[in-house]
């Protein structure tokens, strides 16, 4: 038991600020939508950090929180408690001139459908220009970026052309230029390649990690679609509104092997991949062995138990 003073020294130590120095924070975060009476708890204590640089990916199941992870992020929606904060900015307090230039500014969308990124009576370089004049960019300045980031993304062939002229993916490589106009520190894709074939969604991506590496802007991109784990060193999965597992791939190489890892928060949670349950038949309690440098985790069997013994491991 701490005495009164340990306690009172403690709370005057200076705190360490959970995930200080990353570009996302999301700690805690709740979002409760109530309808009639009835209350849906979309997200139940999500933890998530993105440092800057990163290209992850959150996947989840259909109603697992991300259409919700991704309208708080991107500023349209209030989260109902915890700490959301991206490029400095709290987004539970922010206010109208603040939202605005967040996202203007700050960070950077590529939605699924096509037309909701470019209007389709200009042609891509005026497209990837428009923001940079609702920012204030003169026109040449403006223009001059245009070009580059077509450059850059594969599709400078397509500058004079309008979004009706263009191929899905040449769509969506333009939409990836649009959402740099302004030199965001953070991209948000939902389900960017989601209209598109397994061919041209890779030039999709590819177009995205240029962006990652050339200029070293935070991506993240929401879907469904697991196999996008290939694609990014990092896969974060949502479950029930909350982070569970994540998929890193050592070495940083998209394609590389991958290792699988579960979110530990900071209660101390860990919460098991489905099929590890289902597949050792795991329920209502597990067998927990602490090693010098792991832990075990081992279906409580009961009397009949086959769960090795310290010395049979
Ligand atoms: N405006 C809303 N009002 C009430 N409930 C909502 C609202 N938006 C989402 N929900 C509920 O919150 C939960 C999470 O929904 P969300 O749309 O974030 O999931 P999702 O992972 O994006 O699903 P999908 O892949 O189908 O878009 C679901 O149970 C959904 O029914």
């Amino acid at each position: 038991m701490s005495t009164l003073q340990e306690l009172e020294l403690a709370a005057g130590r200076p705190k360490e600020v959970y995930g200080e120095d990353a570009k996302i924070v999301c700690d805690n975060l709740v979002r409760i939508y109530k309808t009639d009476g009835i209350e849906v708890q979309a997200l139940q204590g999500l933890d998530l950090l993105v440092r800057g640089g990163e290209l992850v990916a959150i996947v989840g199941a259909s109603g697992s929180g991300k259409s919700t992870l991704l309208n708080i992020l991107s500023g349209l929606d209030t989260p109902t408690a915890g700490v959301a904060r991206v490029g400095g900015y709290d987004l539970l307090t922010m206010k109208g001139r603040d939202r605005l230039r967040y996202r203007r500014e700050t960070v950077g969308f590529i939605w699924q459908q096509t037309a909701r990124n470019l209007l389709p009576y200009l042609n891509a370089a005026d497209n990837v220009a428009l923001p940079m004049g609702f920012a204030g960019k003169k026109r040449r300045f403006a223009r001059r970026r245009a070009d580059e980031l077509l450059e850059m993304l594969g599709v400078a062939y397509c500058a004079n052309r309008r979004p009706g002229q263009m191929s899905g993916g040449e769509q969506q490589r333009v939409s990836i230029a649009v959402a740099l106009a302004n030199d965001p520190e953070v991209v948000f894709a939902d389900e960017p390649t989601g209209e598109l074939d397994s061919g041209t969604s890779q030039q999709v991506f590819d177009a995205l990690r240029t962006a990652n590496a050339e200029l070293g802007v935070s991506i993240v991109v929401v879907t469904h679609d697991h196999e996008v784990t290939e694609q990014v060193q990092r896969t974060v999965e949502i479950r029930d509104g909350r982070t569970s597992t994540e998929v890193l791939r050592r070495g940083g190489e998209a394609g590389g092997p991958a290792e699988q890892f579960a979110v530990l928060d900071r209660a101390g949670r860990v919460q098991l991949p489905r099929e590890y349950i289902d597949d050792l038949r795991m329920r209502d309690r597990v067998r927990l062995t602490k090693d010098p440098d792991h832990i075990g985790v081992w279906p409580d069997l009961g009397s009949a138990g086959h769960a090795p013994d310290r010395e049979g491991e």
